[in-house]
């Protein structure tokens, strides 16, 4: 179990606020952070990765205490066994790709390691690449091999597939899905994306102000909800044109005919589908 219980201030746009955590991980669930921009996502993983410092607050991992602010204990990043993607690659750009994963194998370590995980990834015919001459997904899925090569307790992703087109984010969840099931990982996802939480994810921490507004499974944090007594559906646009829109809800695909209302509605956009006349109303 992974337990985080901690206190930040943070400055926010609106004025100084703080990141109010308190929250158990299970070991090998795959939990996603999901919430508006500034909501403090970024600001929860660097916490745990050891990058932020809080004011106040406790990391227990596995029995392990990586942070106890009143016991003083602060483990530094390379201490807490953690695997960190983002969105940016960050990889040497003078090494090639086997290169940046070897360098990041600590001393010692058996080498085979870098050649499971080039073999994992899928990046046998790019190992002896530049990264310059790397696709955006490619280069993810090196970034993605280079968190694994220390084995983590905890894989950190921080929207690693938001900057990859739709087919590349497609193939790379599903290579992340396989990867966190066959390394048993516990793994935290930042995500703005509903359908990959819906796809990944087993539990989903809504974020908000720096506070958890909601936590449980992506049914029941997107899912059906109730609206002054009617039952409601939070989904997402994924196709719009003239005659019809498509809403991917609750993991299906809703058609719903287009109407005055559903004018303005473009792909992307989360919408609440009313069940009893499948009414849709944009949501902000
Ligand atoms: N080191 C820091 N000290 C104090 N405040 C910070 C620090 N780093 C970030 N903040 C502030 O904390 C707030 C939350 O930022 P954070 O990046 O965690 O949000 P987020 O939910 O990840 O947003 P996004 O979805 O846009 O990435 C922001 O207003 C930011 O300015």
């Amino acid at each position: 179990m992974i337990k985080i219980s901690i206190q930040k201030k943070l400055h926010m746009a609106g004025g100084d606020g703080a990141l109010n955590i308190d929250v158990e991980l299970p070991v090998q669930s795959f939990t996603a952070l999901y919430g508006a921009s500034g909501a403090g996502k970024t600001s929860l993983l660097r916490i745990i990765a050891g990058l932020l410092q809080p004011e106040q607050g406790i990391i227990e991992v596995n029995g392990k205490i990586w942070l106890n602010t009143a016991k003083k204990i602060n483990l530094p990043p390379q201490k807490r066994n953690i695997g960190l993607v983002f969105q940016d690659y960050a990889l040497f750009p003078n090494m090639t790709v086997e290169e940046n994963l070897l360098y990041a194998l600590p001393a010692n370590a058996n080498k085979s390691k870098v050649q499971q995980l080039i073999e994992i990834t899928g990046l046998q015919n790019l190992a002896q690449q530049k990264p310059q001459v790397l696709s955006g997904g490619q280069k993810q899925r090196v970034a993605l091999a280079r968190a694994l090569v220390r084995q983590p307790e905890i894989l950190l992703l921080d929207e690693p597939l938001s900057a990859v087109d739709d087919a590349t984010r497609i193939n790379l969840q599903n290579e992340l899905q396989l990867i966190h099931q066959q390394l048993k990982l516990t793994t935290v996802l930042v995500s703005h994306h509903i359908p990959e939480i819906y796809k990944l994810a087993n539990r989903v921490i809504r974020m908000d102000q720096g506070s958890i507004l909601q936590a449980g499974t992506p049914a029941q944090v997107f899912g059906l909800h109730q609206q002054q007594g009617k039952l409601i559906l939070i989904g997402e646009v994924l196709f719009a044109d003239d005659s019809r829109i498509e809403i991917l809800a609750q993991g299906n695909i809703i058609p719903i005919p287009t109407s005055a209302q559903t004018h303005s509605l473009k792909v992307g956009d989360k919408v609440s589908i009313h069940a009893a006349d499948l009414s849709l109303q944009k949501l902000s």
